[in-house]
């Protein structure tokens, strides 16, 4: 019997030490139990209480009276489907008639609360079915990423979204993005998660990090083309303008060749070209943009100009050619001068991560997702990493990248470096790498490379 009580005794030390150290631990080995158990067990109660339930038809209630019997409950929505993931459950649920999924919305908060989770999230999956997405734990506090996140063609994991999934910055959807923050919020961090991500694919990175390279010449093996100051960025947008003009006559020849033909499909963007012809998407990172709008003398005013009409150009035309924009920085609004709202409105992905005031947070959501403005304001400074992400399609949701290092993400772009496809149109650009260098001199005229 002792033995019993301290084998119990140990199990316990053990679930509360995990619960406290290692919550997804705990989650996997215990949690996922009690939570299945707690929502079976209080299911008909919780969705009462939560008014999420259908009073009986008055057919049953005048025969329950006629008979003499008892009045019939009310009824909760048929569950159809509970399935514990790696960070909670999914709760799928048939509604009763009478009921929508907005109800279910707006009783996430207690249903929260009432089943004892982190975080409840609903979606209506199809017409009369939600779906209750529910946390077990903090997943953003300590972001472990599955070890197979899947992806796609021009689809690339990047960080944790709060309801348990993976956010996806997926570049043939949402095919521009900025990316706005405070000092030290995590910007880079979260950069860099994407050219981890990206690396492995067959797509050509191209940079401009006007901090003199220090983010992106680490990472210059898997780079195409680099830029470390505002004069060279603008002979690389200018570049990446003609290489796009090339991209579209290739898409206009392709078009008159399959005109005559009945049955061929008609080339609409890279991504119809056969794979022979296709020419390698470009991703165009630019790190704290608002060094490429800052001027002080004439000469440099025109420079500027030059830059954010480059900038539009692209944002405006480079989705079917296969170039997209990531353009970080952290504050983007028209202070930055002409040009740059009618940038913003074309960068249709939205990432903010803490922000010194609603004016920052403003100019990421302002225009698309006003209720992100609210959750942007309240990100911890305690959380670097932590971001909102929304879209034109005016959703949001929280996410937190996983803390990559520079030494990670340097050997990991080392490893595809073979990758690194060459752009005739950036040859220029392109970075010049230690091993290449032929003299000191014209090493230190390049970008310095990490090995
Ligand atoms: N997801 C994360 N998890 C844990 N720590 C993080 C995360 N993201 C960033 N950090 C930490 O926060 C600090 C700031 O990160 P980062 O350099 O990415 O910020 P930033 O917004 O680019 O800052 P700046 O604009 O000053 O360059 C770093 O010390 C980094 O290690």
């Amino acid at each position: 019997m002792t033995a019993l009580w301290v084998t119990l005794a140990l199990v316990a030390t053990v679930a509360l030490l995990l619960r406290w150290q290692r919550p997804a631990w705990y989650w996997m080995s215990f949690g996922v139990l009690f939570a299945v158990v707690r929502v079976l067990v209080r299911y008909s109660s919780v969705m009462d209480a939560c008014g999420l339930t259908v009073p009986p038809p008055r057919w049953r209630l005048a025969l329950a009276r006629m008979t003499g019997r008892p009045v019939p409950d009310s009824k909760a929505p048929r569950i159809l489907r509970l399935r514990p993931t790696r960070t909670g459950l999914v709760l799928r649920v048939k509604l009763r008639p009478g009921q929508d999924a907005f109800d279910f919305s707006a009783a996430s908060d207690r249903l929260r609360h009432s089943f004892v989770m982190r975080n409840v999230t609903t979606r209506e999956i199809r017409s009369g079915v939600v779906e209750l997405r529910m946390t077990g734990y903090d997943v953003l506090k300590r972001v472990q990423m599955p070890a197979r996140p899947g992806g796609g063609v021009m689809r690339v994991p990047v960080a944790m979204r709060e309801d348990g999934e993976v956010y996806y910055r997926d570049y043939r959807q949402v095919p521009h993005a900025l990316n706005v923050g405070a000092t030290q919020s995590g910007k880079s961090v979260y950069q860099r998660n994407l050219v981890a991500a990206l690396a492995g694919l067959n797509v050509a990175l191209v940079g401009i990090d006007c901090k003199q390279g220090v983010e992106l010449a680490p990472l210059a093996r898997r780079f195409s083309a680099l830029a470390d100051n505002p004069d060279n960025a603008a002979d690389l947008l200018d570049s990446l303008v003609e290489h796009m003009h090339d991209v579209y006559q290739l898409i206009r020849r392709e078009q008159r060749l399959s005109a005559d033909t009945p049955d061929a499909e008609i080339t609409a963007d890279i991504w119809d070209l056969p794979d022979g012809l296709r020419p390698t998407p470009i991703v165009l990172m630019v790190d704290e943009v608002a060094e490429l709008a800052l001027f002080a003398t004439k000469d440099e005013e025109k420079r500027r100009d030059r830059i954010i009409t480059s900038l539009v150009r692209l944002a405006q035309l480079g989705r079917a050619a296969g170039i997209y924009l990531e353009i970080c920085g952290q504050r983007f609004g028209s202070e930055l001068g002409k040009g740059i709202t009618m940038l913003r409105a074309q960068l249709t992905g939205r990432t903010a991560h803490r922000v010194n005031d609603e004016t920052s947070a403003n100019m990421a959501f302002g225009d698309i997702a006003p209720d992100a403005v609210l959750a942007t304001v309240q990100i911890p400074t305690d959380r670097p990493g932590t971001a909102v992400v929304g879209d034109s399609s005016g959703g949001w949701v929280r996410i937190r990248t996983p803390h990559l290092t520079l030494r990670r993400a340097v050997n990991l772009c080392n490893a595809h470096a073979s990758r690194t496809p060459e752009i005739p149109a950036l040859d220029a650009f392109r970075p010049v790498l230690p091993s290449l260098a032929k003299t000191p001199a014209a090493a230190a005229s390049t970008v310095p490379v990490t090995a």
